[in-house]
């Protein structure tokens, strides 16, 4: 079994740190809380006038190497691993990529060591990625090739409106994986 797992809003808790950045940066703008957000990009749920304010955040030296954890996610990737599972980090680098594709590894090896490194698979597109499971926080990923895996959406307010769709969260991952995995025909 071969489970692909995002990392940005799967492992590392960009959208958390993007909040804590902006309100150090512009205490006087209030941003789009957590559970009001609506839209996977945070830049679409901003006004045109704070955008550049916005990107200039998360492009910034050191936000990806610096994200804290989603909280139980580096103890769900342990023990996925313990379990036998083959896990890989299926992650897609910002288009402005000048510092997020060393930040990315960096952030690997700051917290799962250097040897889960060999793990990070970087695409901006990952239907071209074979694996059996993909669990992202990002709704409807489409690309080049018709995906094998089957995506399993990690719980997000940007993403509820996709409903029927089993949602998975480090505190539910145990019951949402057996399922899958055992539905899983591989
Ligand atoms: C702008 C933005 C980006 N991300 C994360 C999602 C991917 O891991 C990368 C690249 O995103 P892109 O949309 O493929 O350029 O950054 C995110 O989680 N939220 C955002 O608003
Ligand atoms: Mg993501």
């Amino acid at each position: 079994m071969l489970i692909l797992l995002d990392q940005d809003g799967v492992l590392a808790d960009f959208e958390h740190a993007f909040l804590d950045a902006w309100r150090a940066r512009h205490p006087d703008i209030a941003p789009v809380e957590y559970e009001d957000r609506k839209s996977f990009h945070l830049l679409e749920d901003y006004p045109e006038a704070l955008r550049a304010k916005a990107e200039a955040i998360y492009t910034a030296p050191g936000f990806i190497r610096t994200l804290p954890p989603v909280p139980g996610a580096i103890e769900a990737v342990r023990e996925l691993l313990a379990l036998g599972l083959d896990v890989r980090i299926c992650s897609s680098p910002l288009r402005q990529y000048d510092h997020c594709v060393l930040e990315k590894y960096q952030w690997i090896e700051h917290h799962l060591g250097r040897d889960a490194t060999e793990r990070l698979i970087l695409t901006r597109d990952k239907t071209l990625v074979q694996g059996d499971l993909l669990i992202d926080d990002r709704p409807g990923i489409t690309g080049a090739a018709r995906p094998r895996w089957q995506h399993i959406l990690y719980d997000a307010p940007y993403n509820r409106q996709e409903t029927g769709r089993q949602r998975l969260t480090w505190q539910n991952w145990r019951n949402v994986l057996a399922g899958a995995l055992y539905h899983s025909d591989t």
